[in-house]
């Protein structure tokens, strides 16, 4: 068996696990409604871990299609805070709502993720071992069988969207290509695609320029750029002039509660945002 073949076993044996819960099996959910109001609302969220408070009667709005960064120091919550919407962690406190019908706090992780939140950590999770378009294929959504996804080939609205999402993220030229031989810039682009397959409503992404080259950068930009007004994403980043480059609207965390908002200047010319990075050993905003 090959690489590749034994890495599709290895899925499929994944996938057909008898406590999987498969997209298509899932109760259909009612659309998100942002007709009154934003996508994402936070509202006076707390939560501590033995006694520490890591996020501290936080607000926060996302807007729909709204392009927002999040920036603050080290232990700030900003991974804390991402992991509150996705339903990993629990708060102890306040409300979080995914327009105005989903209370994600009685949700659990894969429901919130079926409502069209989507999760992109610092590390690219690609399948190295599978070309770009199948990696693509593996992560369509919903109601498409897994079997028929994995083995079939593809209807024409599949492969329209492949395309389509090859397009976005700028990777048609490497559509046959492993995963495993692309850049790291590639590998992070592809995990995008991966997500905008299953058409999110709303992407959280960490770190994305990481470890990243100049182009690549830009290019990154250029894309989180694009996709904002589609979906609403929500970009947590250390690298200041990656922030300067796409924030149009910056929220600053410390100490688990939102200290300042605004546009970059605005928020870089604060005092407190200032005393804030200046007093730790991060990089000055
Ligand atoms: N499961 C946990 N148990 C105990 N403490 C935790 C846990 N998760 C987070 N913390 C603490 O909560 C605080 C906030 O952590 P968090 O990872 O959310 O910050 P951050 O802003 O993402 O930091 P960084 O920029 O370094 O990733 C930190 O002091 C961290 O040590």
């Amino acid at each position: 068996m090959s690489v590749i073949d034994s890495t599709r076993f290895d899925r499929l044996r994944e996938f057909a696990r008898p406590d999987r819960v498969f997209d298509f099996m899932a109760p259909a959910q009612s659309p998100v409604d942002v007709r009154h109001g934003p996508i994402l609302y936070l509202e006076d969220v707390s939560v501590s871990f033995d006694g520490f408070q890591a996020i501290n009667r936080l607000n926060l709005t996302i807007d729909d299609g709204e392009l927002r960064c999040i920036i603050g120091p080290n232990g700030a919550g900003k991974t804390t805070m991402m992991d509150i919407i996705t339903g990993k962690t629990r708060p102890d406190h306040g409300q979080v709502w995914f327009g105005s019908r989903h209370n994600l706090l009685t949700l659990d992780e894969p429901q919130i993720a079926n409502l069209g939140i989507g999760r992109k950590f610092q590390k690219p999770t690609v399948f190295e071992a599978l070309d770009v378009t199948e990696n693509l294929e593996l992560a369509m959504a919903g109601e498409r069988r897994v079997w028929k996804t994995l083995l079939a080939r593809l209807d024409h609205e599949g492969q329209a969207r492949i395309d389509e999402v090859l397009e976005t993220i700028g990777l048609s030229g490497e559509r046959y290509r492993l995963a495993g031989v692309l850049s790291h810039g590639q590998k992070q682009w592809l995990e995008i695609g991966m997500l905008l397959m299953q058409r999110p409503r709303l992407l959280l992404v960490d770190e994305p320029v990481a470890g990243m080259t100049e182009p690549e950068m830009h290019r990154t930009a250029a894309l989180l750029t694009r996709l904002a007004g589609q979906q609403s994403v929500v970009v947590v980043e250390h690298d200041m002039g990656f922030v300067r480059s796409i924030a149009r609207q910056v929220t600053v965390l410390h100490q688990g509660s939102v200290l300042a908002e605004g546009t970059m200047d605005d928020v870089s010319s604060d005092p407190r945002v200032v005393e804030v990075y200046l007093g730790g050993d991060e990089e000055a905003a």
